[in-house]
């Protein structure tokens, strides 16, 4: 995973200062764009462990065409706890609740995940649902019938509903690329890139993608090509990302995936083979 520590290492040397929507500050450089190769192996982070039971349920929450934070924390995903929460802290129906127990509460009771636990129309809704569009089933049978077309494009940026999700989409679109050999590539454009925290998610996550779709249409998982837009580092997460860079990157791991339908694949039919990486590292989420 040299490709990930050359994104840490250019954007801390050469990266402007910057003041953002959070209030945190960070370091950032515009327009980056990094290639894995998964023929030589998946690519998760190895200079810290990266929680990849949380990739595989959030791939498959956004394929099922679920924004309810519910399924995720149901199966123990916490990553997108905050929005809710944050929106809910601004509701007539606060009480003042942590955020502990605000989750407790999308757990055991039904209703009210139904009413806070939404994120808005995110991505799950733009790829299945897209002003009525199924994109995602689209684009399968396009890869499947039509392979060398050049529109195998899928959006989650809907100006039309951008104001109604909690965060506006940071992987906004990608795109999909048979070659004559029967190769699949894929290329995310990503608008926004959080490097220490939300970058090694999208990396697995996308290249999972890449993998699932391969297997769908009976193609081989080649290039994931990743282009960020505002690539940047949190000013609180500088020291954490220094010391990733003085960890020597281990191997790669191997993904194995069940030979079932796109739509059938569940939580246990994709595991992660010899992941092995350094220590895990703290750092705070900007919300
Ligand atoms: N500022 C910011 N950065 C992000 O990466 C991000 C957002 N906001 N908002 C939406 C999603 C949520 N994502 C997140 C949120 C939290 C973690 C996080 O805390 N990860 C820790 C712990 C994971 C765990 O064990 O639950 C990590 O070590 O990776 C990662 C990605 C990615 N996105
Ligand atoms: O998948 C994701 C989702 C979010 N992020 C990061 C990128 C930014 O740091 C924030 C979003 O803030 P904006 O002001 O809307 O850009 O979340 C990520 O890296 N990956």
């Amino acid at each position: 995973m040299k490709q990930y520590l050359n994104l840490l290492q250019d954007v801390l040397e050469h990266g402007e200062v910057r003041q953002d929507r959070t209030g945190t500050g960070t370091l950032s450089k515009f327009g980056m764009q990094a290639r894995y190769d998964l023929r030589q192996g998946f690519p998760v982070v190895t200079t810290k462990k990266v929680f990849f039971k949380a990739i595989v349920h959030e791939i498959l929450w956004f394929i099922s065409g679920d924004t309810n934070i519910k399924y995720l924390v149901d199966n123990g995903v916490n990553i997108w706890n905050e929005w809710p929460y944050a929106n809910y802290q601004k509701s007539d129906s606060f009480k003042g609740e942590t955020l502990e127990e605000f989750i407790e509460k999308i757990k055991s009771d039904a209703t009210f995940a139904l009413r806070y636990g939404d994120l808005g129309p995110v991505y799950g809704k733009q790829w299945r649902n897209f002003n009525g569009i199924d994109q995602f089933n689209k684009l399968l049978s396009q890869l499947k019938n039509n392979p060398n077309s050049r529109r195998h494009i899928v959006s989650a940026w809907n100006p039309v509903e951008v104001e109604d999700m909690l965060l506006p989409p940071c992987h906004s679109l990608f795109q999909l690329y048979v070659s004559e050999e029967g190769f699949l590539d894929l290329q995310l454009y990503q608008r926004s890139g959080d490097l220490f925290l939300g970058i090694p998610f999208n990396i697995a996550s996308y290249a999972l993608l890449l993998e699932l779709i391969a297997k769908e249409c009976d193609l081989k998982p080649r290039y994931f090509i990743h282009t960020i837009g505002d690539a940047h580092i949190y000013l609180n997460h500088v020291e954490q990302v220094k010391l990733q860079l003085s960890r020597e990157p281990k191997p790669l791991s191997k993904i194995n995936i069940k030979n079932k339908s796109i739509y059938e694949i569940k939580f246990e039919d994709i595991v992660l083979e010899n992941y092995q990486s350094w220590p895990g590292i703290k750092g705070k989420v900007a919300v």
